[in-house]
């Protein structure tokens, strides 16, 4: 298809376009599901066997050969029990590697046909436990082959209404998250296609980590994106301190951004007064105070209303104008004449700008932030000091202003670029017309579409709005998630949030706009919440939006931490809330935790390195650079994650560049198809990356290297086969919720975990049988 190149009619190109993506969307879909492909089989007492795999297949004679994982009749694949069979005699696993099998695991669950000897050999988990075991890859890997009864209740639970997911660390909340994801865009794929489905992960680094989960599901069109990236055009890059962060997310900043924005509609005490020829026109306070009244009324938001708060300030000024030069009484065209005049009168204009300007979010902010009068007046309910936290002149944007800025831009409206440009006496006229003249080309354009798709019998394969979109010619072809991207108010059919322990109430409210039908899966552990600004309680969270209207479903067995890993961990969980329960590990390795002296942690490294596996240094945030350096310098491709935005650097190679620049593009997928799209933000592409190679392609380096250096906050949602831990009680009292961060970086390894340290332990982490580099290949 792509061969033929641009030639031809327009029908011609259009039709080769259509197909030209039908079968790329579909190689992607067939590359995606390539490992595993077929991974169960079903045999029931009357309907003979079912295969379950990561599609649905049928043969040329529409004979089905293999049943989608997430269609209903699969669904005892993952329910049944020898309590509850549901018709179901013998559940199989399948093991392949390429297109062989390498391994059978039967369940038996019609109990009464079972020999003695069935009984003895029964293992029915042995399938989970293989998976569990392997060798940690770097990236998150899909679980359909082995999920489990309280999974699956998630997965398949109804798509309408707040579905809270609270579990323990490795209780499976990310991957079970995504395959819901999976779940739904399979059952609900009309609705959730259009509006399509957003997910919302604490940092870069984990995105990177999850993104090829979905397309292994055979599902492309879900955006991935963290908060900070959630309004189209910023980029945070900064960082700031925690009760910076804290401050902006407190739910009292909802307020001092509205009165931010009344600060720049007040009336001025003195009146006005504007010389135009030789007459002199006043305005004051009553004109003023009328104006705004009427703009307010408009209830239109800021930018918006200025068009009714001009035109009746304008009105006023006119009659002056009409009474000054003793026109006394005008009529209405009069009226409109002396109006627009004014209008283009460069006195009239300034004024008009200084008493209602246009603002962007960002002039509105940073407009506040850098004067502490603007702060006076909009703060007052801020203690001297909040303000002074807020302080700030200029510089980078943070990920704690990204939900500001949305709020504002939500108070403000938008401001077209036209409006800004285009003359003031013509601007509304122009935009109008320009309006009408956008929608009828539109139009037309869709009504050719229509007909390009029913000629070529395609219209149920592509829309119609797609193929307009795609013939207009002015960019690149965009999905679902791609536009959404690109638009602060798309609204999504679903909206998933993991990590949402970490969320401030401002970052809620700017989720929460992006999902007006309330449609959402939130996922977290309230025990691992590491943001002085994140959450307390689910209640806390959601009752203000959905009070008595959400869901709670918990996760309790631990898939990722070994029992003697958790047992430790458990330990640091009782100092936060004795009452608070940690998850039950699986698996059983006997391989017990150890502690060693700080400075042996570049040897040790090695030593694990030697082991086999990823490797993870998790280090206070004020030993990050030191430590880093260390490491990198003695451990031969180690990177170092910087905080925030899923930078990864090598200082030992002194290139801040390590990840590669030249793949994916923002879509995540099979790179052998190229054509995977769970999109990534347009900002974090890592071909838009700048130098410092910030975005997905840094943190993949942090994912793809041996050894990864980096504090609490880019660990939380990763896990590597082996951890160290450095400093651990530093860790606890680096912020107020410093033991939760201890508790996630202490349940991060999915084989071995030690501590080193300079500093006693607490009585938590005391007792750890210690190590020394040299005994490192005896452990
Ligand atoms: N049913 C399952 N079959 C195979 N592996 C599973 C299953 N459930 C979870 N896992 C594995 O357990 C590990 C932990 O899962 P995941 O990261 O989703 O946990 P989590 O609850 O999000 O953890 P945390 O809160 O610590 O971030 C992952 O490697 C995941 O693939």
């Amino acid at each position: 298809m792509l061969a033929t190149g641009a030639v031809g009619t327009m029908q011609n190109r259009s039709e080769r376009d259509t197909f030209a993506e039908m079968y790329a969307s579909r190689l992607a879909r067939l590359w995606a599901v390539e490992r595993g492909l077929v991974f169960g089989r079903l045999d029931h007492v009357d309907e003979g066997r079912l295969y379950i795999g990561k599609l649905g297949m049928t043969d040329d004679e529409q004979l089905r050969l293999l049943i989608d994982w997430r269609a209903p009749v699969a669904q005892p694949f993952y329910r049944a029990t020898p309590a509850a069979p549901m018709g179901v005699t013998r559940r199989r696993h399948l093991q392949t590697k390429g297109r062989a099998v390498i391994g059978v695991d039967d369940d038996l669950l019609d109990l009464d046909s079972l020999t003695d000897d069935d009984r003895a050999t029964l293992n029915g988990e042995a399938a989970l436990l293989a998976a569990l075991d392997e060798r940690r890859t770097g990236r998150m890997r899909d679980i359909v082959a082995t999920i489990q009864g309280e999974q699956d209740r998630v997965i398949r639970s109804d798509l309408n209404g707040v579905l809270v997911v609270q579990g323990g660390p490795g209780t499976g909340k990310t991957v079970v998250a995504l395959h819901r994801a999976a779940y739904l865009l399979y059952t609900h794929r009309e609705r959730l296609e259009r509006r399509g489905v957003l997910i919302l992960g604490p940092n870069l680094t984990f995105l990177r980590y999850i993104e090829q989960v979905l397309p292994s599901l055979g599902e492309t069109d879900v955006l991935l994106s963290t908060v900070g990236e959630l309004y189209p055009g910023v980029t945070a890059t900064a960082r700031e301190r925690p009760e910076v962060a804290a401050l902006k997310g407190d739910a009292r900043m909802a307020e001092v951004i509205a009165k931010a924005v009344r600060d720049r509609q007040r009336v001025p005490r003195k009146p006005v007064e504007l010389t135009i020829g030789r007459i002199t026109l006043t305005i004051d306070r009553s004109m003023l105070d009328a104006a705004r009244n009427k703009a307010t009324r408009s209830r239109r938001p800021h930018n918006q209303a200025r068009a009714v708060f001009v035109r009746s300030l304008l009105n006023a000024l006119a009659r002056q104008q009409a009474r000054k030069i003793g026109k006394g009484l005008i009529d209405d065209d009069e009226l409109a004449d002396l109006r627009e005049e004014l209008r283009t009168e460069p006195v009239v204009k300034s004024a008009l700008n200084r008493l209602w300007p246009y603002l962007t979010p960002q002039r509105l902010l940073l407009g506040l932030y850098g004067s502490p009068e603007r702060l006076g007046y909009a703060a007052s309910e801020l203690s001297p000091q909040e303000r002074a936290l807020l302080r700030r002149d200029g510089g980078e944007w943070t990920e704690s202003d990204v939900p500001l800025l949305d709020e504002a831009a939500e108070l403000l409206g938008e401001i077209d670029e036209q409006v800004l440009r285009a003359s003031a006496m013509q601007a509304e006229e122009e935009l109008a017309a320009a309006r009408q003249a956008e929608e009828s080309e539109r139009e037309a354009e869709l009504a050719y579409a229509r007909e390009v798709l029913e000629l070529t019998g395609l219209s149920d394969v592509m829309e119609a709005e797609r193929l307009a979109e795609r013939q207009r010619g002015d960019g690149p072809y965009l999905t679902t998630a791609e536009r959404a991207a690109a638009d602060r108010t798309w609204a999504y059919g679903h909206v998933i949030v993991d990590e949402a322990q970490e969320l401030s109430h401002m970052a809620w409210r700017a989720v929460m706009r992006r999902c007006p039908t309330r449609s959402m899966t939130i996922v977290g552990d309230i025990a691992q919440t590491g943001s002085a600004a994140g959450a307390r309680s689910w209640e806390e969270v959601l009752d203000p939006y959905v009070a008595g209207r959400w869901r709670q479903e918990r996760l309790t067995v631990n898939y990722r931490t070994p029992v003697e890993l958790m047992a430790v961990a458990a330990r640091v969980l009782a100092t936060i809330d004795p009452a608070l329960q940690a998850p039950t590990s699986v698996r059983e390795l006997g391989v017990e935790p150890w502690s060693a002296p700080l400075p042996a942690l570049a040897e040790l490294v090695k030593a694990e390195v030697g082991e086999g596996g990823k490797v993870a240094v998790v280090v206070p945030d004020a030993l990050l650079e030191s430590l880093g350096a260390e490491v990198a310098a003695t451990v031969t491709g180690a990177v170092v994650v910087t905080p925030g935005s899923g930078r990864a650097g090598n200082p030992g190679a002194g290139s801040g560049r390590t990840g590669n620049p030249g793949s994916g593009a923002g879509r995540a997928g099979n790179p052998g198809s190229g054509a995977g799209r769970a999109t990534a933000r347009p900002g974090t592409d890592p071909a838009g990356a700048s130098a410092t190679g910030v975005g997905r392609a840094g943190a993949a380096a942090a994912l793809d290297a041996p050894v990864a250096v980096m504090g609490v906050a880019d660990a939380k949602g990763l896990e590597f086969d082996s951890v160290i831990v450095a400093e651990p009680d530093l860790i606890a009292a680096q912020s107020p919720r410093g033991p939760s961060d201890l508790y996630v970086a202490l349940t991060r390894a999915t084989q071995r975990l030690g501590v080193v340290h300079e500093r006693p332990l607490s009585q938590a982490l005391r007792g750890l049988p210690s190590r020394s580099p040299a005994s490192a290949n005896d452990l």
